[in-house]
């Protein structure tokens, strides 16, 4: 078990994940797909799928149900869009294993939610003739990379046990605050509680148990935003004190952030260092951007941030 709580900077192990090597092409660098809710709830699939694109993902689709066709087809250029109408629609999507990481939540619809994170979690089965896909969780290299945030956290509200059976290890589950407390309500109640004696319980130990519970890895975001894996590696990206950033708080940065993950996760990284990555460079863009920012501005300050960084 590991004790120590590592803090996430910039790093030369970094620079080397991210840089793209010359001999290769789009879909050597992956294929993401992020499920789009309905009419009038596609910006924050549109956010995370621009921060996928950003972040180096060769390819971004975005799912979206065939109501809100139109409305994410004028919005949008380099990304493109299928329909995704329901669980049987994503299954059939998901027959293309070059889309090998999928992103959910983000202003998807609690109901729709429902209806698809089972299908996203599912083992792909090996093709006729074709031995290799595993079929049991946790068991390898075919399992799709799956980033759950917002709506496909929310949507477990009463049945968490539910969800945690079908994760596994190639998952990320993305909460806020709130998000946190609906699916570890009693993790959320020890980390409120006052501490009758040290050392208190804290965000890192609440993170450690939550992905220990989970079997994923989990990002616990706020202004210090605490990432752990199942194993007990546990690490600390602060937006506060000398990284202060304010700005973050707005509508839409966290949808970004699970975009940058789900990029990072086509793109071959392990979750926990796509965690990682993704948290500071999004941090990072923040920083660069400073006062006035808005989710949009997020993906865009990224080359920026890469050039500073030297990838
Ligand atoms: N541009 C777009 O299209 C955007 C679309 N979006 C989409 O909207 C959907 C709903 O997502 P959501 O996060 O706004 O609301 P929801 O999950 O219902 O929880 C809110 C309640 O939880 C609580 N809470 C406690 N701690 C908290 C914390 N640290 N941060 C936040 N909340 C915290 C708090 O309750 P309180 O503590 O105040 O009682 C609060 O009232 C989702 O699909 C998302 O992707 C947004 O991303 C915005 C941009
Ligand atoms: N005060 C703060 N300082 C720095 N970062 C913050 C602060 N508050 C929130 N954040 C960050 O902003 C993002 C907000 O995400 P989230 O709550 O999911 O919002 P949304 O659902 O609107 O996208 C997270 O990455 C979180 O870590």
């Amino acid at each position: 078990m590991y004790r120590e709580a590592r803090v996430v900077s910039g790093s030369t192990a970094m620079k080397e994940a991210l840089r793209k090597s010359s001999s290769s092409h789009k879909y050597t660098h992956g294929h993401a797909l992020i499920l789009s809710g309905g009419p009038g709830h596609t910006g924050a699939a549109r956010l995370g799928a621009r921060g996928a694109l950003r972040i180096g993902a060769g390819l971004v689709t975005l799912g979206v149900p065939p109501a809100a066709q139109q409305e994410v087809a004028s919005q949008i250029t380099a990304i493109m869009l299928k329909q995704v109408k329901d669980a049987a629609a994503l299954a059939n999507v998901l027959q293309d294993d070059r889309l090998n990481a999928l992103c959910l939540g983000p202003g998807l619809g609690v109901e729709r939610a429902k209806d698809l994170v089972p299908q996203a979690l599912s083992v792909p089965a090996p093709e006729p003739g074709r031995p290799g896909k595993p079929r049991d969780p946790g068991s390898g290299p075919g399992l799709r990379s799956v980033v759950l945030d917002a709506d496909a956290l929310t949507a477990y509200t009463d049945n968490p046990e539910t969800l945690f059976a079908m994760l596994h290890q190639r998952c990320v589950l993305t909460p806020h605050a709130g998000e946190f407390a609906r699916l570890f309500p009693d993790i959320a109640e020890k980390l409120k509680a006052p501490a009758t004696k040290g050392p208190a319980y804290s965000k890192v130990d609440a993170t450690r148990e939550a992905a220990a519970r989970a079997g994923c890895v989990v990002l616990f975001k706020g202004p210090d935003t605490v990432i752990a894996a199942p194993d007990g590696r546990c690490s600390i990206n602060s937006a506060q004190y000398d990284r202060a950033a304010p700005w973050l708080a707005t509508a839409g940065s966290g949808d970004v952030l699970a975009g940058f993950i789900t990029g990072l996760l086509a793109r071959g990284l392990a979750p926990m260092q796509a965690a990682e990555i993704a948290i500071w460079l999004h941090v990072e863009c923040a920083l660069s951007f400073g006062p006035g920012l808005i989710a949009e501005d997020l993906p865009e300050e990224l080359p920026k941030v890469f050039r500073a960084l030297g990838v």
